[in-house]
Order: C-alpha cells, then sequence, then structure tokens
C-alpha cells in the first residue's frame, strides 16, 4: 500500500501574483513535507466583486509563469473553468474527486482566514481539508473562531506586499521588480494591465 499524498492548496485572485504568496506556499509546502501545493486562481471572486478583476486567462498565466521553476508547485484551472462565483467548497471537492486519495491542505494567509465564516458552506470546508493560517503583516492571526483540530497556524517569513499594492505601482509608473517574478513583471508590461 502507498502512503497518501500530501497536497496543498493555495487559493488566489492573484491579480497579479506576488512572492508574498510564493514565499506562503514554499513555507509550508517544506514545514508540513507537501508533495505538491496547487495554486488555483479563482474564476470569479465574489467577495472583490465591488472592483474589476483582471480576465481569469491573465491571472492563470501570470501564476503559471510564476510558479514553472519549482518542481512542487502546479496551476489548476478547476475554479476558472467551473465558471460562476468561486466557492472553497466547490474547488476542494472538485479537487477531492480530481485526487480521492490524497490529504488536502488549504493554505490562506491571516486576512483570509480570519473572513472563513462569510464563506459559502463553510462548514464543509472543514470536512475536506485541513487549512493552515499563515502570517500576514499588517494582519492578526486567530483560529479561535474554528473548529478544534481544524487549523494549523504557522509564522512564514514577513513579506509586506499585496496585489493591490503592486496594481497601484503599475498604474503610477513605479516599478514592481522583485515584488513580483520577473516573468510576471514582464507579462504585466506585454498586456499593459493595471494601467490607469
Ligand atoms: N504578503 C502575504 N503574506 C502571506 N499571505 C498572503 C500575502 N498576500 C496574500 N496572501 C494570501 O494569499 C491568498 C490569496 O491572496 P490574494 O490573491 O487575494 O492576494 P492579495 O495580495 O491579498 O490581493 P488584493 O490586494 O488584491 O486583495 C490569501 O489567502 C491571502 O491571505
Ligand atoms: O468560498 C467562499 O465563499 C470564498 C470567499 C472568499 C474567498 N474565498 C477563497 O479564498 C481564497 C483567497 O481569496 P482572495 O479573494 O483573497 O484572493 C481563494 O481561494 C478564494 O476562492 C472563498
Amino acid at each position: 500500500m502507498t502512503d497518501k499524498r500530501r497536497v496543498g492548496v493555495m487559493g488566489g485572485t492573484f491579480d497579479p501574483i506576488h512572492h508574498g504568496h510564493l514565499v506562503a506556499a514554499s513555507e509550508v509546502q517544506a514545514k508540513f513535507e507537501l508533495d505538491e501545493v496547487i495554486f488555483v486562481p479563482t474564476g470569479q471572486p465574489w467577495q472583490k466583486s465591488g472592483r474589476g478583476v483582471s480576465p481569469a486567462e491573465d491571472r492563470y498565466l501570470m501564476t503559471v509563469i510564476a510558479t514553472a521553476s519549482n518542481p512542487r508547485f502546479s496551476v489548476s484551472r478547476v475554479d476558472i473553468d467551473r465558471g460562476g462565483p468561486t466557492y472553497t467548497a466547490d474547488t476542494l471537492a472538485d479537487l477531492a474527486d480530481r485526487f480521492p486519495d490524497d490529504d488536502l491542505f488549504f493554505i490562506t494567509g491571516a486576512d483570509a482566514l480570519s473572513q472563513i465564516v462569510s464563506w459559502k458552506r463553510v462548514d464543509e470546508l472543514f470536512t475536506r481539508a485541513h487549512f493552515i493560517g499563515v502570517t500576514r503583516p499588517g494582519f492578526r492571526l486567530d483560529g479561535h473562531h474554528l473548529p478544534a483540530g481544524s487549523v494549523s497556524l504557522i509564522e512564514v517569513p514577513a513579506m509586506a506586499i499585496s496585489s493591490t499594492a503592486c496594481r497601484d505601482r503599475v498604474c503610477a509608473g513605479q516599478p514592481v521588480w522583485y515584488l513580483v517574478p520577473d516573468g510576471v513583471v514582464q507579462y504585466i508590461s506585454k498586456r499593459g494591465l493595471y494601467q490607469c
């Protein structure tokens, strides 16, 4: 009998993906001895509907570019291809169908973790994956509102980066070199993303 694979799931809008996402995923992969971390760009992030989100294909391609060099990182289109608003309960159900023998670990920053009770079908989430909350500068990491044993909290190297700040910098003509991977800088420029 083979051991179960341990698979991390890093969901995000990734508009654009930045080194905060990549460092968090890398740190969790190492600390939890994950065989793979699957990055899952959102289709329609319903809690971000107040602002325009870049096309899913651009966010998907930036995620592929950013993760391509890491043999343990991969990217899934499940949330994009499903269509409609993105609910993590659906993400985890689809991934469980695809990887029925694997243990899933869903990775979230402290800000997202604090909002989980507002997510669709919240009780289902903890039956499908173990949650891992990671530190993020400016946010308090707390799992007291979640079912006992359902979440682990870990400290990751502090990266005071957000996609919002990256978009604002591009719009203001400021560089995003070293905040996002080089290939993502070039993709943003090639596609003319985040111009005001
Ligand atoms: N700098 C960071 N450190 C740790 N976790 C992060 C960091 N940035 C984002 N995350 C986590 O990555 C996941 C996806 O985040 P998302 O794609 O919304 O990025 P964001 O920078 O928060 O975007 P935006 O500024 O557009 O809201 C969330 O769980 C979020 O908490
Ligand atoms: O399931 C939900 O209702 C839900 C609501 C908000 C966010 N999420 C998920 O949380 C992850 C981070 O989302 P975001 O919006 O911070 O990029 C991503 O995988 C989203 O699909 C999920």
